[in-house]
């Protein structure tokens, strides 16, 4: 059947969904009253992306699956594009997981939604596209059950302009569901990358939340690249069968060249002997009330939960973005790095605690198999883990490593993450004696970046082949009573909530709103440069601010001032040898030594350092002047120096100096150059006075 392309045939009725570039709305077709769906696009929201738009109406238009919703047509509404597409009745799996599943669907279901996903992305891949956001948020069932992948807003056609482009470097996508090479710039990707998300859907729906959901973006961007896989690898998941457990860890291995295409991993037996979701699913659908109750209800929940107490952390409030499933964003790779490498290790830990509760269950762990992070002072590395297990034997094999072939899975004992934990607390405190680092900052660069809307790109004539009424007459869509309701609670939900997530970068709203921006708290960086003054600066990227406002600890491995050698050696003491911390939680001395003989050299080093300081300045001392400031330091022992003042206050003694004795070097020179102007001057006299004589 043909839909046109007007927008008067079209009666928007309830939202129904919204994500980070769009809002979705239940709809009839007028000519044939048919329910739809309408995505309405505010393409003055994707600026920099228009791209994604054109090629999210393009594929959507092209596809012919059962499993992949299609675009009926798009036609551009005042600054929205419309795509009209098939009406999902019961939302998305994510919406089910969330009224009533909220630990996840049982194995029987998850395997049948996993199934038609998997079909849909041979046919996706098969066509040569990625899809790019393969999670819970945006597989949707229909009253029947059936299950359709939607939301091409980020994928990506492969063969670009004729050539077959193998891979892509774009940055796109929702950072949990990401693959660890798609967060690396420069790697490139491919469909592999769908593999990777796939299977971080497949433990969204086992678990009812994605690994590492948790946390902020950028701690999520860093776990994703540094830790081993996640899997279904604690007590809770010992329900699952091996060949469920194993065919999420072929597709969560770090190489994508070790993932399975979506056509073999259709052949797993996981796969086997699966019941329709017409028949596992169906029945999770009945009584359900309708969608746009359901979502509005949800709508409220987050709303309320921003405005309460529990959501006043702007980390929480990313977090929060998690929750409800609709983070996807562009970011810039290597300032998130520099913000991941800005977090405390204490807190990704501590977090790690609070989600893993009391008796933490294994958790993901750095992965020894990759390079030692370059990402800034972050996170105890790879070393001092395998130091650790090496000499003190505390990680415990689980059995679901013995299962892998592929991925190597480090799992620790809650010994060994509490001790950890100490010991990044124990690192912070002693790195707090160091010097203080440069005050961050982060450049505005990817704000600035952003083309104009309108690029040629968008300018098909297929898509703009309509444009009239602007955004507010949406809303006068909504029939009787609803409309006020509708739109009353729209604005309220959009001024507490609003989305920054999505695909499509939004930094207008993300600066003028500073809900929008969550602020992560960032601490100082490491290094030894001074910082004298701490400007409260606040830097956007993405959907994070970044300020330096509570920037007081330093951080870093500790260094060796001379040799530069990061000075952990836990192979050193006996590991059997414990003694008790502040907290009174065991710990094993070869944990202390370290650090006491590295707080012994720091200790040294300052002292060093403030000796050869007062040395310079002794002599300028002795003359008076500039050295009245530093008089009082006749010992170490009665002064305090901060090392960053001195060191400035000794560059400028040496510079006075300079020019001091650059001024008795010129006076000299001036002198000189007057004695011999006189002789000068006397030699033309007498050589005058010659001439004189000579004539007379
Ligand atoms: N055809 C449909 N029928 C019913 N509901 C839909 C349909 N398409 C989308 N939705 C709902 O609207 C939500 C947002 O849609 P969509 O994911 O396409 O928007 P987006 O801005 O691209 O979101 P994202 O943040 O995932 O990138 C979906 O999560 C889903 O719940």
């Amino acid at each position: 059947m043909d839909y046109t392309v007007k927008e008067k045939d079209y009666e928007l009725k309830e939202e129904v969904g919204h994500g980070a570039s769009a809002v979705v709305y239940r709809a009839i077709y007028l000519p044939t009253k048919e329910v739809v769906a309408v995505k309405c696009l505010d393409l003055e929201r994707c600026s920099g992306n228009l791209d994604d738009v054109r090629r999210e109406a393009q594929t959507m238009s092209l596809i012919d699956h059962p499993n992949l919703i299609r675009a009926y047509c798009s036609f551009v509404v005042k600054q929205c594009l419309w795509v009209v597409m098939p009406y999902m009745a019961q939302g998305s799996c994510l919406h089910l997981m969330k009224i009533g599943y909220t630990d996840g669907f049982d194995e029987p279901i998850i395997c049948s939604i996993l199934k038609e996903t998997l079909k849909a992305l041979v046919y996706l891949h098969r066509h040569g596209h990625i899809h790019r956001d393969v999670k819970a948020g945006n597989i949707l069932f229909d009253t029947t059950g059936s299950i359709k992948l939607g939301d091409f807003g980020v994928s990506a056609f492969l063969y670009g302009n004729g050539d077959r482009q193998r891979t892509r470097n774009t940055f796109v996508g929702t950072p949990c569901w990401m693959a660890p090479e798609v967060l690396q710039p420069g790697n490139g990707y491919d469909f592999k990358a769908d593999i990777w998300s796939f299977g971080i859907t497949a433990l969204e729906l086992a678990h009812g939340h994605a690994p590492f959901s948790k946390f902020p973006p950028m701690k999520v961007l860093l776990m994703t690249i540094q830790n081993a896989p996640p899997g279904l690898d604690y007590d809770r998941d010992k329900k699952f069968s091996k060949s469920f457990k194993e065919m999420v860890a072929t597709c969560l291995v770090k190489d994508q060249t070790k993932r399975p295409t979506a056509e073999k991993l259709l052949k797993h037996s996981f796969f086997k002997n699966v019941k329709s979701p017409e028949i596992t699913v169906k029945k999770l659908l009945t009584g359900l009330p309708p969608l746009w109750d359901r979502v509005r209800e949800l709508q409220l929940k987050d709303a309320a939960a921003l405005a309460s107490k529990k959501m006043s952390s702007a980390e929480q409030m990313s977090q929060s973005e998690y929750k409800r499933g609709v983070s996807a964003w562009i970011f810039d790779i290597e300032d998130l790095k520099i913000q991941a490498s800005l977090i405390q290790e204490d807190e990704v830990l501590s977090e790690m605690k609070e989600e893993y509760g009391g008796c933490m269950e294994p958790v993901p762990e750095p992965d020894p198999s990759l390079p030692k992070t370059e990402i800034g002072n972050l996170v105890l590395n790879e070393d001092d883990f395998s130091a650790m297990s090496d000499t003190e034997g505390l990680i415990e094999k689980n059995e679901v490593e013995n299962e892998r072939d592929e991925i190597d899975l480090p799992n620790t004992s809650s010994h060994i993450k509490n001790n950890v934990y100490e010991l990044s607390r124990w690192r912070s405190s002693l790195t707090k004696i160091s010097k203080k680092g440069p005050e961050i900052s982060l450049s505005k660069s990817d704000l600035a970046k952003n083309p104009q809307i309108r690029s040629s790109s968008i300018s098909s004539a297929s898509i703009f082949s309509h444009s009239f009424r602007d955004g507010e007459k949406i809303s006068s869509r909504f029939g009787g009573e609803n409309q006020s309701g509708i739109d009353g609670y729209k604005h309220d939900i959009k001024k507490l909530t609003p989305s920054f997530s999505g695909p499509l970068m939004l930094p207008k709203r993300a600066s003028e709103n500073s809900l929008s921006a969550p602020t992560a708290s960032v601490k100082s960086s490491g290094g030894y440069r001074d910082t004298l003054e701490e400007k409260s600066r606040v830097q956007i990227k993405g959907r994070f601010s970044v300020t330096s406002e509570d920037v007081d600890i330093v951080k870093g491995p500790l260094k060796n001032s001379s040799s530069n050698d990061t000075l952990i050696n836990h192979k050193e003491v006996p590991a059997d040898q414990f003694v008790k911390d502040i907290d009174g939680s065991r710990l094993p001395a070869s944990l202390f030594v370290p650090y006491i003989q590295n707080l012994y050299q720091q200790t040294s080093f300052q002292l060093d350092l403030i000796k050869t300081i007062q040395n310079s300045l002794e002599p300028t001392k002795k003359s008076g002047g500039i050295s009245a400031a530093t008089s009082s330091m006749d010992s170490v022992d009665d002064v305090f120096v901060e090392p960053a003042v001195s060191e400035r206050e000794r560059l400028l003694l040496m510079k006075i100096s300079e020019l001091q004795a650059r001024v008795s070097f010129l006076t000299e020179d001036l002198t000189a150059t007057k004695i011999k102007y006189g002789q000068l001057q006397q030699q033309l006299a007498s050589t005058n006075g010659q001439g004189e004589t000579n004539r007379t």
